[in-house]
């Protein structure tokens, strides 16, 4: 096996280290799954070039693992086994494509071409064959990596499956190193200039390689392994906007039905909470009715009244969450940013809202001064204004951040009955909601810790917590989950398990 091979005879022990890893890591995946449930995500970029081989010679010594191959190095298969999936855009560079297409001619991969979004073609993908592993070329560094490990789950929402990442701890100088040392071909754009390729709208060559020709005196660049800061990768790319899940299921009811269990993030902005001179009743009292409606609460967070706190945490909530709520810091006084802080997260002016101001002169008659023009200021070309008879004022939407006005938990019952009732395609309930069971136990934690790790993974899709009270009083479990009798099912086992009569 030719890649194999090109690595041992290397004497780069950094590149054999990380490949052993890596090949490691394939290796476990494809004793973990059939091969038929096995699928690549391929979109001949570097990383996934490099991964490409990677899985040539991680199947191939997984055939000798299971004693199917003698381990002759010098064979291979002429098809790759393992199914391949590239996510077909208009807006990819043509040459990535070709090479995509040609690398696949070459190696024997047969592709899958999807044109859908990624979460709308893996769902299509799972329905119509039975997908449990993917293996991507994601790599620390990736804005997409934030806390994945070498295996992932699909995060909640997307449809079941496990991300398997062999390059995870893989550098920039490692990729360039295995291409380079295996000889292998690779899209040739990454001898112009780019270092890391996305769509042809937010990827340009690498200003960091650029060199000016002595003869022509023209602008030139140079190869991408000659990139020196491997932090520097991405310089060549756009940053990206208001990438919020709501586009996700913009086109309402179907969608969100389809999609699995809808998570919120919830964000409550004040310094008093944080100096504990105020307690926030509103985070627990939102927290209770999402779940009544089905709806996962993924994070609650409190951040200090200023613009930039109520900005990084929108900017991170908005692209992890289907909505963020978020209350506090809402009005005309100094320290009533929130608005500002949207505007920020999603990289936005501040604009008049005509509209807004005609319901805030209404609501204050004479007393509507300058300060309610400064509040009428909303953020350009994403806001929503959600009327309801109920709301002396309509909420603000900003593409799925819903900012929430009430200061006590009855405003905030009035706003979410409003919210309920307008049936938004939002805020729908879930078709299902949960099913939670609770169990008492007076064993000790060391005695309960390993028979409910061993029960977790025999009930994959039940949520199974503790919780106690004292640190030396009883343990609750939870179980909760959205098949009734899965949960029913876990309970007797955890009943049977820890020798508790119902
Ligand atoms: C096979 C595959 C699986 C993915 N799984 C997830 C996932 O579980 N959770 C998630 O938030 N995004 C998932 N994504 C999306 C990526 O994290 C990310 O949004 C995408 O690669 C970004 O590409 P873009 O910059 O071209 O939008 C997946 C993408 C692919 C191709
Ligand atoms: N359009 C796509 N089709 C299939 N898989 C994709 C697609 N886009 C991304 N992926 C998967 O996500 C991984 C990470 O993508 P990313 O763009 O970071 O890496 P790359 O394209 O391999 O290399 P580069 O960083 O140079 O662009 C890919 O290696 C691939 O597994
Ligand atoms: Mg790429």
């Amino acid at each position: 096996m030719e890649i194999d091979e090109a690595i041992r005879e290397s004497n780069d022990q950094r590149l054999k280290t990380k490949y052993n890893n890596s090949i490691n890591v394939i290796r476990r995946a494809l004793a973990l799954y059939p091969v038929e449930e096995v699928a690549f995500s391929f979109n001949g970029g570097k990383d996934s070039t490099v991964l490409l081989h990677l899985l040539r010679a991680g199947y191939f010594l997984h055939q000798v693992d299971c004693g199917l191959s003698n381990g002759d190095l010098s064979s291979h298969a002429s098809t790759f086994p393992i199914r391949t999936i590239y996510f077909e855009s208009p807006s990819a560079f043509p040459e990535i494509n070709s090479f995509t297409y040609e690398t696949a001619s070459s190696y024997g991969v047969h592709l899958d071409i999807l044109r859908q979004d990624f979460k709308s073609g893996l769902e299509a993908l799972l329905k119509s064959k039975p997908t449990r592993a993917i293996f991507l070329g994601v790599r620390i560094g990736d804005p997409t990596a934030v806390g994945q490990e070498q295996f992932s789950p699909s995060s909640p929402g997307w449809p079941p499956f496990m991300r398997v990442n062999p390059v995870l701890d893989w550098s920039y100088r490692d990729v360039w190193a295995f291409l380079l040392t295996c000889k292998v071909p690779y899209c040739h754009l990454y001898d112009q200039g780019y270092t890391s390729i996305g769509s042809v709208h937010d990827t340009t060559p690498n200003a960091l390689l650029s060199v000016k020709d002595s003869a022509s005196g023209k602008e030139k660049f140079r190869p991408a392994y000659m990139l020196t800061d491997g932090r520097l990768e991405r310089a060549g790319r756009a940053r990206k906007l208001n990438a919020g899940r709501i586009t996700t299921f913009s086109n309402g009811h179907k969608s969100v039905e389809n999609s699995g269990i809808l998570t919120a993030s919830i964000v409550a902005v004040g310094d008093e909470i944080l100096f504990g001179s105020v307690e926030d009743q509103l985070g627990p009292f939102l927290c209770k009715k999402l779940h009544s409606i089905g709806w996962k609460v993924s994070h609650i967070a409190v951040v200090r009244s200023d613009v930039d706190s109520v900005a990084k945490e929108v900017e991170r909530q908005k692209s992890t969450s289907d909505m963020v709520f978020l209350y506090g810091g809402f009005g005309p006084l100094h320290s009533d940013v929130s608005i500002a802080g949207v505007a920020k997260a999603f990289s936005v002016p501040l604009d008049l809202n005509k509209e807004f101001e005609e319901h805030l002169r209404r609501l204050y008659g004479e007393k509507c001064t300058a300060d309610c023009n400064e509040m009428a200021r909303l953020p350009q070309g994403i806001t929503e204004l959600v009327q309801h008879e109920k709301l002396p004022v309509p909420l603000i939407k900003c593409e799925n951040v819903m900012i929430l006005s009430a200061t006590n938990v009855d405003e905030l019952e009035q706003q979410w009955d409003s919210l309920i009732n307008l049936r938004c395609s939002y805020l729908l309930p879930s078709t299902e909601s949960f099913v939670s069971k609770h169990l008492t136990t007076s064993l000790s934690d060391l005695e309960v810790a390993q028979p409910l790790s061993k029960l977790c993974i025999e009930f994959p899709d039940i949520y199974i917590g503790c919780y106690r009270k004292l640190r030396s009083g009883p343990i609750t479990v939870t179980l909760e989950g959205k098949d009734e009798k899965m949960v029913e099912a876990a309970m007797e086992a955890v009943s049977r398990t820890l020798s508790i009569s119902s």
